[in-house]
C-alpha cells in the first residue's frame, strides 16, 4: 500500500478496473498501485488495449474503480475534476465545427465559475491569430492545440493528456509537444498517455510501462531507456533441461525478459556477452544470434507477454525524482 502524502498528485492504490460480465469480462486495470508527485512529467507507454485509457479515465473521475482508490491531490477525482484541480486533453470529439476558436473558447469558460482569461490560455495554446478560424478548418494538430487551450481554462494543477498527438505528423507532433512543454516548465504536473517510446523519451522525465493493465516498468527515461535498448539472443534450446534453462536465464543479472519461441528462445538483455556464454556453455543452445533491435523492437519486447518475461519494476525510490 502507498500511503498518501500532501506533495501527491495523483494515487493509485490497488486499482482494479473491469468491464462486463460473466464470460464477457474484461480486466483492463489489474491492480495498479501508483504515485505521482507534483511537478511530474510522466507517460504512460504501453501496446493497444494495455489499460492506459481507462486508468487516465480513472484519475479524470470519467469512470470508478471496481476495487481499490484513486485519489487526486487527496480529493475524489470528482471533486479534483469540480473544483479544477485536474482537467483533461482527450484524443478526440468535444469540439463543435461551425464554432470559431473564439467563441468555442468563449464558451467553454462561461461554465466554470473560476478560469483563466480567454486570451491567456489562447497564447498559452499557441493559437494566437487563429480566433476568428472556425474549427472545422482547423488541421489536426490547431484542433489538438485548441482542446489543450479548453484544458487550461480551469488553470489545473494536473493536466492528462490522453494520446494527445494521434493521427498527426512529425512535425505537428513536435509542435504541439512544444506547446506543451513551455506550459509544463511552468511547474504543471502533466500526465501522458501515448504509443510512441521516442515522443514519451523525448518529453517526459519519467515513463511508466503498462501491458495487461499492470504496469511493468516504472522508471526515469534513463532507467527505462538503458532497459529497453538491450540487446536480443536468440538460440535454439530444446531438449530435456529447456525448463530449467529458461529458469536459469530469467535469474541471469540485466534479463528483462525470456519468451519462447518454437524450439528458440529469445531474451532480452543488457549484458548479451553473458546470456551468450550461459547458452551455448552450460545450457547446451546452439545456433545463437545477438541483434540490437530499434527502440520501438525492446519496448515491445519488454510489453508484448506480461508474465512470459520477468520484467519488474523499479524500485519505488529508485522511481520517484
Ligand atoms: N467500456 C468498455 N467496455 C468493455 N471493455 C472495455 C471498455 N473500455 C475498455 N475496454 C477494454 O479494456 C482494455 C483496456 O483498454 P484501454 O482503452 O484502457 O487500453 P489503452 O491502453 O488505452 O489502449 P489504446 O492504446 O488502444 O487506446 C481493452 O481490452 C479494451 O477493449
Amino acid at each position: 500500500m502507498i500511503s498518501t502524502s500532501a506533495s501527491e498528485a495523483v494515487h493509485l492504490d490497488g486499482v482494479v478496473k473491469e468491464f462486463g460480465r460473466g464470460s464477457h469480462r474484461v480486466r483492463a486495470v489489474d491492480g495498479v498501485d501508483l504515485s505521482i508527485g507534483r511537478g511530474e512529467v510522466v507517460a504512460f507507454l504501453g501496446p493497444n488495449g494495455a489499460g492506459k485509457t481507462t486508468t487516465l479515465d480513472m484519475v479524470l473521475g470519467l469512470t470508478a474503480p471496481s476495487a481499490g482508490t484513486a485519489r487526486v491531490h487527496g480529493l475524489s477525482p470528482r471533486e479534483a475534476v469540480l473544483t479544477g484541480r485536474v482537467s483533461g486533453v482527450l484524443q478526440s470529439g468535444g469540439l463543435l465545427r461551425d464554432l470559431s476558436v473564439g467563441e468555442t473558447v468563449t464558451m467553454i469558460a462561461s461554465t466554470f465559475r473560476n478560469h483563466a482569461r480567454v486570451a491567456e490560455v489562447i497564447r498559452r495554446a499557441d493559437l494566437e491569430g487563429m480566433e476568428k478560424r472556425k474549427v472545422s478548418k482547423l488541421s489536426g494538430g490547431e484542433q489538438q492545440r485548441l482542446r489543450f487551450a479548453l484544458a487550461l481554462l480551469p488553470d489545473p494543477d494536473l493536466l492528462i493528456l490522453d494520446e494527445p498527438t494521434a493521427g498527426m505528423d512529425v512535425s505537428t507532433r513536435r509542435q504541439f509537444w512544444d506547446t506543451m512543454r513551455a506550459d509544463a516548465d511552468n511547474g504543471r504536473t502533466v500526465v501522458f498517455a501515448t504509443h510512441y517510446l521516442e515522443e514519451a523519451d523525448t518529453f517526459a522525465e519519467r515513463i511508466i510501462m503498462i501491458a495487461g493493465g499492470r504496469i511493468v516498468a516504472d522508471g526515469s527515461t534513463a532507467q527505462i531507456r538503458a532497459r529497453a535498448t538491450g540487446r536480443t539472443v536468440t538460440a535454439r534450446l530444446d531438449g530435456p533441461h529447456r525448463a530449467t534453462g529458461l529458469r536459469r536465464l530469467r535469474s541471469l543479472d540485466g534479463v528483462s525478459a525470456v519468451h519462447e519461441e518454437g524450439p528458440r528462445v529469445r531474451v532480452h538483455a543488457a549484458d548479451s556477452d553473458a546470456v551468450a556464454r550461459a547458452l551455448l556453455g552450460e545450457l547446451g543452445g546452439s545456433d545463437l544470434e545477438i541483434t540490437t533491435g530499434s527502440l520501438d523492437d525492446a519496448f515491445t519486447t519488454l510489453t508484448s507477454a506480461p508474465g512470459a518475461g520477468t520484467v519488474s519494476q523499479i524500485p519505488a525510490g529508485e522511481a520517484s525524482r
